[in-house]
Formats: structure tokens, sequence, C-alpha cells
């Protein structure tokens, strides 16, 4: 949490914030000492005059330490406010510069809750720690101080109150502080099933799994509730145990102190303002060790917080940027002797793949399901590094050229299409920031999304939802393809990105595609299921089990390509079952 602090908070608003409470402090330890003067020289002395000047004295203390109090809080509250959208800003960012193999390791629900509940609770303690932390030991070192000047063998009394909540407070600790930590990774678990459920519902239903999902989700309630509630029990035995020692301790003070003022060894004020003093002392203690349960569960939370921040990105920019206009030069993309696995696997998902395509050509990648064509299309936007090997755009290795540059020259339409809440014309203009609506439009139309994005639903100005969950599966394809034409690329790549559409529209789709002048002077790289898709291709790769079987045209392939044929043959008898 000290190295969180040192970064996210303004120091001079910590300074501010601990002058503001050493004024009320000692607005707070000097009150009593007039309430003794009070009752001393005033009450006891029949002194009306003494007994208003101090009293108005006691007025004006009193309005300064609420004051200071005042500013405190402001200080406190503002500083622990900010330095939580401090970091949530910070991990935001970190998130969105690391690449795929370096999120898989946290986990999407995890890094939720980091961002949020982990954030909430370093924005708790800080609160406290800028008003108890520092309160607490001014007040219980000033008290201490005080009460022993006005009688140093009444302090005695509490000295032996504050050893037996010392040990209350270190067994209750014990107890309390793993179980802290164990709700921080309940939580993660609690928000992973909630979020599966929440974007598998419709698969849940379908299959009549909700009373099984129910049952998952329940069974986790139930335990994080449990472990919450055994947390809360251990510490709220904390008050009752420490009002038990306060009234004992007051119960000994005013014993003692009844004795002393029968001897004439003690004033009746000193004996008041001595047991404020107490009270003062204890109170301060109990803050105290409530900031030493609170501290631990913050730090875990810290320690999430700062794995996210400080994970390096297994993806990282050349050391001598080489920031080389790529699209002005020849293109031309090779794999020289590829490798690939997905961090700690052990098998390869891609085996020595070699290829290459220049310019206006189309490279199209068929397999079986799980052959390692989406893993071979990830790589080249360096969505994830080679194992071995290189991958060269325009004869330079992609690892020595910084991200922006390669992104820049990269438009990619993922398996998985993905909108953003807005309009469509925002989704459209998001590789393209300046693309005027004929362009839109001309996109629109070589993606065939132009049929359904017309008047009737608002045109360019349509709403988006979440998700895209206001289109089909298909319409969302058709968008996100157009939105891949739409920026200006060297090399486009669509993963899967046609298997949503029918047949007709398909074929429809890459003829307007083969047209576009765009596509024409880039290099593209199609992933399909379907011969049909791939059949007018440059250059046709064939994997099986990560291993590039087979390489050609369509017609070279049907030739001498067994693993080629095997896939057509299938797919025509289906045709032919289909039709027939
Ligand atoms: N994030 C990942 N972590 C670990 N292994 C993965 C990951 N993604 C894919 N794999 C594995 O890598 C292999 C190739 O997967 P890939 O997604 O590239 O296949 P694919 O040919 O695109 O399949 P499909 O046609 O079903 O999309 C598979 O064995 C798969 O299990």
């Amino acid at each position: 949490m000290l190295k969180l602090s040192k970064k996210y908070l303004v120091w001079s608003a910590v300074i501010a914030a601990v002058l503001f409470l050493i004024v009320q402090v000692a607005c707070d330890l000097y009150l009593p000492t007039v309430t003794a003067n009070i009752i001393d020289n005033g009450v006891a002395k029949n002194n009306i005059g003494y007994i208003w000047s101090e009293g108005f004295k006691m007025l004006f203390v009193a309005m300064v330490g609420v004051l200071a109090a005042a500013g405190n809080i402001y200080f406190a509250a503002t500083q622990s406010q900010k330095m939580g959208k401090k970091i949530r800003s910070a991990m935001y960012r970190k998130i969105m510069y690391l690449s795929d193999q370096d999120l898989d390791k946290f986990g999407d629900a995890s890094l939720i809750t980091r961002n949020t509940n982990d954030v909430v609770q370093i924005q708790n303690v800080m609160i406290q720690v800028l008003r108890m932390m520092f309160m607490s030991p001014i007040m219980l070192v000033g008290a201490i101080s005080l009460a022993f000047v006005k009688s140093p063998r009444l302090t005695i009394v509490f000295f032996v109150s504050l050893v037996v909540l010392a040990i209350v407070v270190v067994i209750i600790m014990s107890f309390a502080g793993p179980l802290f930590k164990k709700l921080q990774s309940k939580t993660d678990k609690l928000n992973l099933i909630f979020r599966e459920g929440l974007t598998g519902v419709r698969v849940i239903r379908a299959f009549n799994r909700d009373a099984y999902e129910q049952n998952r989700f329940d069974h986790q309630n139930r335990n994080y509730a449990k472990n919450g509630i055994k947390v809360f029990m251990i510490v709220s035995l904390m008050f009752p145990v420490m009002t038990l020692i306060l009234s004992g301790t007051n119960v000994g003070i005013v014993w003692f102190g009844a004795k002393m003022i029968s001897h004439n060894a003690l004033a009746v004020g000193n004996l008041v303002a001595f047991m404020t003093y107490a009270t003062q002392i204890l109170i301060s203690f109990m803050m105290l060790s409530f900031m030493f349960v609170f501290i631990p569960r913050a730090s875990a939370s810290a320690k999430r917080i700062n794995e996210v921040l400080e994970v390096e990105p297994s993806i990282k920019d050349p050391k001598d940027d080489h920031e080389r206009n790529i699209a002005d030069n020849e293109t031309s993309l090779s794999f020289e002797h590829v490798d690939f696995k997905y961090g700690q696997e052990d098998h390869l998902a891609l085996k020595d793949i070699n290829f290459s395509a220049n310019r206006g050509q189309t490279v199209a990648i068929i397999g079986e399901t799980g052959s390692g064509k989406s893993s071979l299309v990830n790589l080249v936007p360096r969505l994830y590094d080679v194992t071995n090997g290189e991958i060269k755009l325009n004869g330079v290795s992609i690892q020595k050229i910084s991200q922006a540059e390669l992104h820049r020259n990269i438009s990619i339409t993922q398996q998985k299409a993905v909108l953003f809440t807005g309009t469509i014309r925002e989704n459209m203009q998001y590789g393209n920031e300046n693309a005027t609506d004929d362009e839109i439009w001309h996109s629109l139309q070589v993606a065939k999304a132009d049929e359904f994005v017309n008047d009737e639903i608002g045109g360019l100005d349509a709403p988006v939802e979440q998700n895209g969950s206001n289109f089909s599966g298909g319409q969302k394809q058709r968008l996100v393809i157009a939105r891949t034409i739409l920026k200006n690329a060297a090399v486009y790549i669509f993963d899967d990105s046609f298997s949503a559409l029918d047949f007709k529209t398909d074929a429809e789709l890459r003829m307007a595609l083969n047209k576009d002048s765009k596509i024409k002077n880039a290099i593209t790289l199609i992933v399909a299921q379907r011969i049909s898709t791939v059949a007018n291709a440059d250059l046709i790769l064939v994997l099986q089990d990560g291993k590039l079987v087979g390489s050609g045209t369509h017609d070279e392939l049907v030739d001498n390509n067994s693993v080629y044929r095997a896939i057509l043959d299938s797919q025509l008898k289906k045709g032919g079952a289909n039709n027939g």
C-alpha cells in the first residue's frame, strides 16, 4: 500500500490533512484541562467571573477543534477518492496495453474485482489512515503525558487496561486477518460465476441448466457469506470487550481517585480531567487497533492491484523503435520457420510455418477445428509473440516495428464480432476517425451491411447496444467486416468472419471485397471453414494439428493434397445431403 500511496497521493494535501489533525488533537487535549480549571478554580472557589472567562475559552477551543476536524475530513476524503480514481485509471491503461497472453493470467472476473472492490478497500482505509492513523498516536502520547502530569499514580490504572486491551487485539487480529484475505479470493470466484452466468444466460436456459447454475452460484454465495459472517463476528467481539475494559478502567480511576481526593492528594477537577484523558487514550488505542485489522485487508488489495500495475507486458516494443512507414513500401508478409505455443502449454499450437505473400494477394487458411488457424493470424498483429522463427512485414521483423506502427498497418476482424455501445457511425470510425459518411456507406455496401443499416433504423446514427445485442450474429459480422475495410491498412485479416453468413451473402461479399481498391492494394488473410470461401485465393494454406500440410491454389491442392481433398469431399457430401 505504501507503493500506491507514494505514487498516487498528493503530499501537500496529506500534510494539510495532518496539520488540521494536529490542531484538532491539541484542542481535544486542552479541553479537559480547562474543565479541571473551571471545577477546581471556579466552581470550588465560587468564582463566577473565572467560570465565564474559562467557559468562553472552552467554547473557542471547541470551535477551533470542530473547524480543524472539518478541514482534516475534507482533505482525507478528497485524497482517498482521488487516489482511487488514479488507481482505476492506471489499471485500465495498463490492461489496454497487455497482450491476450498477459490477460489470460488474471482472468476477466479477477481484473474486474481488482479494479472495483480492491480499489474501494484502499479508498476506505486511506480515509481512515489520514484520520485515525495519525490522530490516534498523537492523541495517545498527548493524553498519556497530560494524564501523567495530573496524577502519576492513577496512570498505573490505565496502563493495566492498555495491556489487557493489547492482548485482546492481538488475539482477535490473529483470527480475523487471514479470514479477511480469504474474503477477497472468494469475491473473485463469486464474480467469475456471476459473469459466466450473465454472459451465458441464453445457453444456460437452452440447456435447462438454470437449476445447476443457480446451485453453483448459491454454493459460492453461501461460502462467501459464511466467511463474511465469521470475520465480522470476530471483529464485532471487539466492541463489547472494549466497552468492558473502558468501564472497568473508569471504575478503577474513580475508586483510586476518590481515595486520593479524601487524602487531599488529588483535586476533584483533575479527577474529571483524568477520566476524560483515560477515555481518550483507550478510544485512540481502539481506533489504532482497528487500523491493524483494516490495513492488512487493504494491503492484500494493494498487492492484487500492484500485481496488475507491475506486470511486465510480454509483448514489448523494440528499444530502437523503428517508426517505418510500412504502407509506402512494396507490401510483403512472410512467415519464416514460425513455431508458437500458448504460455506454459507443452505442445506447439503452430509448427514450422513458412509462407509469403505480396501486395494484392489473398492468402486463405483452412483446416479443421483447433488446427491453429486463428493462432496463425493472431501472430501478425502480435496479439501473441512467436516462440521461434520470424514474421516479417516488408522484410522487417515485426518485433522490430513499434506496436503502434504495426497496428496502424493491420486491420483485423476477429472470430468474435465485437461492437461498442454508441452509433453505427462511431463504431465504423473506430479504425478511421476521419472517414466521411460516403466512405462509411461504401464499406457497408462492400460488407453487405447497407441492407439493414437503412433509414428505418436511423442510418449511420442508429444505436448500437452493449455487445451489439440489437443486431443478429450475421449482421454483427457484416458490421465488423465493414469496420475492418474502412480502415486504411497494408494487411487485412478476416478470422472466420464469413462463417455467420449464408452462402449467397458470403459469395457476394467476397466478390465485392475483391473489387475494392483498398483490398486490391493490400495483403488479405482469410481464415475460413468452407472451401467455397477460399477457392479463389492466390494461396491456400492447409493446416492440420498446427502443421502446414499443404499450400497452393485450389486446383493444385485438389490435385495433390489429400487433406484438402478430404475437406472438399466432406463439404460436397454435406452439400449434397443438404440439397437432397
Ligand atoms: N488462449 C489459449 N491458451 C491455450 N491454448 C489455446 C488458446 N487458444 C487456442 N489454444 C489451443 O491452440 C490450438 C489451436 O487453436 P486455434 O484457435 O488457433 O484453432 P483454429 O484452427 O482457429 O480453430 P477454430 O476453427 O475452431 O477457430 C488448439 O489446440 C487450442 O486448444
